[in-house]
Formats: C-alpha cells, sequence, structure tokens
C-alpha cells in the first residue's frame, strides 16, 4: 500500500471512484507512468530542515489526530504503484548519515541508523520523527507495520516504537511526501526495519549529539528491568495488545535470555498472532530447560501443542497433549487430543462433519478447527496456462468427490474492519478499486509471512501478473529462512524479520490470487465494500473455466472444491474465478486480468463468442429488462427474444435459466394473488406451467432430465451452484406437492437430497441445518422428512 507522493510541477491524474469504468481504468495507467516518473527523478540535495518545525508539525498532527478521533477518515492507498525493500543483511551495509542521502533516492548499500523524535501519528501507515547521531532529523512513514493499521490505536504504534527507539533501516529511499510535499523517509517493507538491542552502544546518549528532553526519554526501554518488561508485557496482554506484549517481553529476553517466564508468556502472545513457528520455537525452548516445574512444563506444552495443531502438524501436536495428560490427567489436553484424532480423520480419509463446520460458521468466518485435504489430485507444470501450471486428476475422478477443503493463509470480513475509518484503494496492476478488505487482506499477509518465515516461499511461489516467469511446481527450498532466528550474532524476531518481505511482488500476487469467500450478488461488482477477501496457497494453483469441472464454495473462509463432472484420470481440473452464470461481456471485462491477451478459451466464451457481440449484448439487456418487469405477457414476449439471441446449437444457455425461471415466479405469483378467483382447472394448468417451466430452466444449465421428468445427476451445473439447484428441486418437489403428485414430488425431494450430497457432501444433519427451515416454509416440510425417513 502507498500513499501518493507529492507531485513535482507535472500533476498526476485525478482518480474518483465515481468515473465511469474505463475511464478509470484509463487514468490509472496515467497514474502508474506517472508514478513511474516520480520514481525515476534525478536524486538531488535535500533542502535545510529545521528540527523544531518539524517537532511542532508532528506534534500539530498528533492534536488533530486527537480532534479527530471520532471522524470518519478515507485514507487514499495505491496497489501496484513502485516500492523498494532490501535484501541485503545489516552486516552487509555501509552506515549513512541524513545529510549524505538524496531525495529521490534508494540509497543502496547503506543502511540509516536513527532514533524515533517524536510520537507516532496514524495515517494509512504511521508516520514520525527521526534523528540520526548528528542531530538531522526528517520525517517517516513506516506501512505494512502490523499493529499499527486500519483498526489500530496509535498507541498500539507507540508502544511498539516509544520515542527513544532506535532502528536501523535497510537501504532506505527518500521521498517527497503527500502532505506538503516534505522529504521522507518510506518504508513499505517491514523487513527493512531492524530494531537495536537497548544494550546495543548505540544506545548510550553520547552517541547522539541531541539529548532528548528528559519527559521523553523517560519512555525510551533503556533503564528497565527484566522485571519491569514483563510488568509492561503483562498489562498488553490483559489489553489484549499481542504485539505489544511480544515487544515487551522481548526486550526483557534480551536482557536475560533465560528468563523463561517471559518466553512462556511469549509464546502465548505469538499464539493469539497466530506467529506458530515463533510460539512453537518459544515452547520448545522452555521445554529444553531441566530446571522448569510441572505447572510450567505443561503450559509450554500446551503452547507447543497448539501451535503444532494450528500447523496441521497432528501427530506432533498428539505427542505434545499426550505429554500434558500423563503431567496433569488434564480434561482440556484430552479433548485436544479428540480433536487431533477428527482432524486426521479430516486429512487422511477427507472424513468431514459438515454440519458441525456449517455451526462453526455461525460463531465465527474463521473455522479454526478444520483440517485441510487434498483428493486425487496433483500440481502438474503445463506450460501452456499463464504461471506454467495446474492441477490435474491423479486418479478418475467421480461427481461430487471431495478434492480440496483448504484453510485460508489469511482472510479478513467486512465486520473485522473499523467503522470510522475505511480505505479508498486504487489497484493499479487490474485497475480496479477493490474493496478495503481486499488491501487489509495484503497487510495480513504480510503480517503472516513475517510471523511464519517458513511460509514465505510457498507464497512468493504464486502467480504475479503476466510478467511472471513460468514456475515450478513446488516452492524451491528456500535460503531466505537463512537469517535464522536462533542464528548467533543476528537480531533475533521480532526485531529482525527472519526473511526479506517485498512487498510489491506480494501486491501482484494477490491482485491475481485472492478470492471472495462469499458469492457476490449479481448487480453488485462495483459496490462490494462489504465483501470479505482470503487468500488460498493452493486453490491459486487452479486454471480457471467458466464452464468449470469443478465447484468451489466457501464455508466461512475455508475453501472447499468438489467435482461436478466425471474427471478422467489426467484431465486439467477447474474452477470458476467469475461465475459462468454473469452474462459474457462482464464476465470478460472481470477476467481481463487474467486473460489479458485473448479471451478466456473455455466452452461457454466459445460459444458465446461464436453467438456474437451484439447478440450477446442484447441478451444482457433483455434479462435486465426481464428482471425488472413484472408483466407476464412481457416477460414471456422477452423469453422468446432471449432464445433468439442464441445459435440454435446451443446447450448451454445460462440467461435461458434465468429468464425461464422469472417467468416461472411471475406466474406463481399470479396464481397465489389470484387463487381465490380462478377455478380449480386454471389454477393447476397455471402451477404445471410454473414446474414446466422450472423444469426447462434445469436444461439450460447442464442438467438432463429424464422421459420421467426427473433429473439424471450425471453432472451439476457448472453457472449454478449446488445449493441453488437444491431450492430450486425442493420448489418444484412443492410444485408436485400442489398438484398432489407425490410420486414426483418425492422424486424431485430424493434429487434435492442427491445434489445435497453430491454438492455439499451433506447428510441428513446437514440437510435439516441448511434446509430445514425453508421446507417448512414451503409447506412441505413433514412431507419431505417422510421421503427422506428422517
Ligand atoms: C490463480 S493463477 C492460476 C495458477 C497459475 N496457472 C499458476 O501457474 O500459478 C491465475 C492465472 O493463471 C492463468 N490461467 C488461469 N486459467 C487459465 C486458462 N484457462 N488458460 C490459460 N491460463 C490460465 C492466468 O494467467 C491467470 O491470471
Amino acid at each position: 500500500m502507498a500513499s501518493l507522493d507529492a507531485n513535482l510541477g507535472d500533476r498526476p491524474p485525478e482518480l474518483s471512484p465515481y468515473l465511469p469504468a474505463d475511464e478509470l481504468q484509463s487514468r490509472m495507467e496515467q497514474m502508474k507512468t506517472w508514478l513511474s516518473r516520480q520514481n525515476e527523478l534525478s536524486p538531488r540535495p535535500l533542502p535545510p530542515i529545521n528540527r523544531f518545525s518539524l517537532v511542532q508539525a508532528q506534534n500539530r498532527r498528533i492534536l488533530d489526530a486527537e480532534v479527530d478521533e471520532h471522524q470518519h477518515k478515507i485514507w487514499r492507498t495505491f496497489v501496484g504503484s513502485p516500492k523498494n525493500y532490501s535484501s541485503t543483511p545489516l552486516d552487509k551495509l555501509s552506515p549513512v548519515l541524513i545529510s549524505e542521502m538524496l531525495l529521490h533516492k534508494v540509497h543502496k548499500g547503506k543502511f540509516l541508523l536513527c532514533r524515533v523524535v517524536t510520537p507516532m501519528v496514524k495515517m494509512v501507515g504511521v508516520h514520525t520523527v527521526i534523528e540520526d547521531s548528528s542531530g538531522s532529523v526528517l520525517e517517516i512513514s513506516i506501512y505494512n507495520f502490523p499493529s499499527t493499521g486500519l483498526g489500530f490505536s496509535c498507541e498500539s504504534a507507540n508502544a511498539l516504537f516509544p520515542v527513544g527507539t532506535i532502528v536501523a533501516i535497510r537501504e532506505p529511499t527518500l521521498k517527497l511526501g503527500n502532505r506538503g510535499g516534505q522529504p521522507l523517509i518510506r518504508v513499505d517493507s517491514i523487513s527493512d526495519i531492524i530494531f537495536l538491542d537497548q544494550t546495543d552502544p548505540a544506545y548510550s546518549e553520547d552517541r547522539w549529539s541531541f539529548t532528548l528532553p528528559a519527559s521523553l526519554s523517560a519512555q525510551s526501554s533503556i533503564t528497565c528491568t527484566v522485571e519491569d518488561f514483563k510488568k509492561t508485557g503483562n498489562l498488553h496482554f490483559l489489553r489484549g495488545e499481542w504485539l505489544p506484549a511480544v515487544f515487551a517481553y522481548s526486550k526483557g529476553l534480551r536482557l536475560d535470555k533465560d528468563a523463561f517466564l517471559l518466553r512462556l508468556n511469549r509464546a502465548e502472545a505469538y499464539l493469539r498472532l497466530s506467529y506458530y513457528s515463533a510460539a512453537l520455537s518459544d515452547a520448545q525452548t522452555v521445554l529444553s530447560l531441566e530446571f522448569i516445574d510441572s505447572e510450567r512444563r505443561w503450559k509450554a506444552l500446551t503452547r507447543a501443542g497448539k501451535a503444532l495443531y494450528f500447523q496441521g502438524k497432528y501427530a506432533a501436536a498428539k505427542d505434545m497433549f499426550q505429554q500434558c495428560i500423563s503431567c496433569k490427567g488434564d480434561r482440556d489436553a484430552k479433548e485436544w487430543v479428540s480433536r487431533i484424532d477428527e482432524r486426521e480423520e479430516e486429512r487422511l480419509h477427507g472424513r468431514f462433519d459438515w454440519s458441525k463446520i456449517y455451526k462453526q460458521n455461525y460463531e465465527s468466518p474463521h473455522i479454526l478447527h478444520i483440517a485441510d485435504f487434498h483428493g486425487p489430485i496433483e500440481v502438474k507444470a503445463l506450460h501452456y496456462r499463464g504461471g506454467g501450471r495446474g492441477v490435474v486428476a491423479t486418479a478418475d475422478i467421480k461427481v461430487g468427490q471431495l478434492l480440496v477443503v483448504e484453510k485460508p493463509f489469511a482472510s479478513v470480513y467486512p465486520s473485522e474492519l473499523p467503522e470510522n475509518e475505511s480505505l479508498l484503494t486504487y489497484n493499479l496492476h487490474t485497475g480496479t478499486v477493490p474493496d478495503s478488505s481486499h488491501t487489509v487482506l495484503i497487510t495480513k499477509v504480510i503480517e503472516r509471512i513475517w510471523g511464519n518465515p517458513e511460509d514465505h516461499a510457498a507464497v512468493y511461489n504464486l502467480f504475479a501478473g503476466p510478467k511472471c516467469p513460468l514456475l515450478p511446481t513446488k516452492p524451491p527450498k528456500t535460503s531466505s529462512v537463512s537469517r535464522e532466528r536462533a542464528t548467533e550474532g543476528a537480531t533475533p524476531f521480532p526485531f529482525e524479520s527472519a526473511v526479506d518481505i517485498d512487498v510489491m511482488h506480494l501486491e501482484s500476487i494477490l491482485s491475481y490470487n485472492a478470492f471472495c469467500p462469499q458469492e457476490i450478488p449479481e448487480q453488485e461488482e462495483r459496490s462490494k465494500k462489504d465483501l470479505p477477501s482470503a487468500f488460498y496457497l493452493f486453490a491459486s494453483l487452479f486454471n480457471h473455466s467458466c464452464d468449470s469441472n469443478a465447484e468451489w464454495t466457501c464455508i466461512g473462509d475455508v475453501m472447499v472444491i468438489r467435482a461436478i463432472r466425471p474427471i478422467s484420470k489426467g484431465d486439467e481440473i477447474y474452477i470458476a474465478y467469475v461465475p459462468g452464470s454473469r452474462p459474457f461481456l462482464r464476465r470478460r471485462k472481470t477476467l481481463r486480468k487474467h486473460f489479458p491477451r485473448e479471451d478466456c478459451p473455455c466452452n461457454l466464451c466459445t460459444e458465446d463468442r461464436a453467438d456474437g457481440t451484439a447478440n450477446c449484448q442484447q441478451r444482457e439487456e433483455l434479462v435486465k429488462k426481464m428482471c425488472q418487469t413484472k408483466s407476464i405477457e412481457e416477460s414471456r414476449r422477452l423469453l422468446k427474444q432471449i432464445e433468439e439471441t442464441y445459435r440454435s446449437s446451443r446447450v448451454l444457455r445460462p440467461e435461458m435459466f434465468k429468464a425461464k425461471q422469472h417467468l416461472a415466479f411471475l406466474i406463481r405469483e399470479e396464481f397465489n394473488q389470484n387463487a381465490f378467483r380462478l377455478s380449480g382447472f386454471t389454477l393447476r394448468s397455471r402451477v404445471r406451467e410454473a414446474i414446466k417451466l422450472d423444469i426447462d430452466s434445469l436444461e439450460s444449465v447442464g442438467i438432463r432430465i429424464g422421459k420421467n421428468r426427473q433429473p439424471v445427476l450425471t453432472q451439476l451445473s457448472s453457472t449454478v451452484s449446488s445449493e441453488t439447484l437444491i431450492l430450486y428441486f425442493l420448489s418444484i418437489a412443492a410444485g408436485f406437492f400442489g398438484l398432489e403428485d407425490r410420486v414426483l414430488a418425492g422424486g424431485w425431494v430424493k434429487a434435492a437430497e442427491s445434489v445435497l450430497k453430491l454438492g455439499l457432501g451433506g447428510d441428513k444433519a446437514l440437510f435439516m441445518f441448511l434446509f430445514g427451515n425453508r421446507v417448512e416454509k414451503m409447506g412441505i416440510g413433514e412431507f419431505v422428512y417422510s421421503v427422506l425417513g428422517y
């Protein structure tokens, strides 16, 4: 993320989310060019900077922020603007002073040792004033630092960077800021910041030409003892400020690395942050100590067990909890053991209790207790696909077979975002304005990599846009975790990142691989501010087809992929990035970023292209009209016209599904309102007509209907979700039930149950959970239960 740098004479294009889509896209292209030009400006010396006025300006900002605390703030950001990061270790860099630095320059080969002079103020990132040892000052903006972004308070940033904190900034970038065009250091990558040890000679006051006011330097941690840090850490922990707690414990551990209580507490704080490898490493260090008592040992075992469980290392986690049980006969640990057994059933055999998982989703969209699962599939090199890979079947696959269950690497729901702040992001990679949840997702992914550096390679092995080279099917063994936490002499996490984080590359990766784990309602493409965003490492390897052979759905933020057609061994498996039910021209626009040169090559798009743009456009307009009309007669006319936009040879006709469903709906509405006026014969013939339309509509989306007017489920639909199909089937059943044709009604109920099994893996409990209320409302509850034997 980035805020816009001030221009130097040549003005940047004006952007607004309210511009027509094409105009907005073209201005974003201009903005891209403008930003890269800014990046290429010739370096020049810094103007003189007055310490007093810089500090005063920051103090004013702090006051303004306090006054505006409750006002709604909209922060403007850019995804895809140039951002730098360093990949050179600190000990290979040489120091630079502010007076030696140049504006518009990335100081390659250098690091700046600096001290925080004023409290932080929050903008898109956090902003403060720093000084170097000679007393020269500069403003600094730090983006993407965990626990400082959207929804976090300034106090959190000040707890992490209190006045007096000394940091080294690797290969700093000096730019002009957008607020008044002041020169500032801009840090996009958190891995560029290294926090110096408070025992480092740099912390000695005589190293600095300027003495910080006593009232401020008291906030510096130089005089604190291990006990002070423990207390501060515990206080933060009690307030739920996990990262400030981690920092306080870590400072204590810098003074005494054997202070195992701090380490034990830090392990718990790491768990709350989902930094599992860090939590595990702390818990294991405590377990390696011979002298700890059984209570502490039990705590360390529990924390190690949880870290391993959430990393999906179930056997090792079980071992920890079993040791807990022998330690204390612990009931909690027994529950964890049985949870682990359930996870192993899921992971190894794909046996999931779906209704239990759907119920978890009611409590929170972040499903905690579920294992990842892979069916008979593998990632294969497919050089003709962007990124060079795809997922193929390693055995013949049946309709409904479970292929993938995957927890997200990170996910963000709008309900987690603050009400008084939002982000207006321009994604220069895709020319779109993503919702806040997508932008926050980037920060979450950065944090997750920072806290779990072993995942770095898998994330950076994902497709990153049209210029991305062919990628290997497995992430290469990385040397980037080489600056290991435990390496002798290296600054340990969290004071230094174990991996270098290239934010610009990550932004590209997320532009091409983020999912919205919720169905996007029709017509909602331009106002999707309420939609969640999630990122999956494995699901990102599937290629796209609008007429896919597998369906992805989400339960909360857990991705589930199932086959909706029989798939032969060796065949590629596709999912739909954009639903095939969306009209062709809108689909093509949304898919443009994935197919920038030619269109999507799938069957559905090929058929739509063959119908011609004019027909597709007319079809889209007719369907729009159809959805707005309440007149049955007009609806019949429109249905005919929609049909005429298809070539006669076409089988899959998704818009006919919508149109027929709408007409059936209007007919039902009419007879519901006029039932008392219509003769029994007319009523029955209307009901029959509505049912016929419903049944015919299913054939337009690939559901074959047998001679007995029952569906033949040799495949599910690529353009209608299984959940929607079940509802239509049940509504047809209700129609036949109204006609007192219990045989046909029962047949459709059974078919609905089959779709539930194939498309959602469901059983009786799931049927009751998802559709129990709906069949009651349709007035066929008792009938349905008797047919299904519930
Ligand atoms: C999420 S990635 C899919 C995995 C990717 N193929 C890889 O190797 O990492 C999305 C990108 O894959 C490529 N892609 C997806 N579906 C495709 C298709 N049907 N044909 C060709 N390339 C496709 C496009 O470049 C798209 O932007």
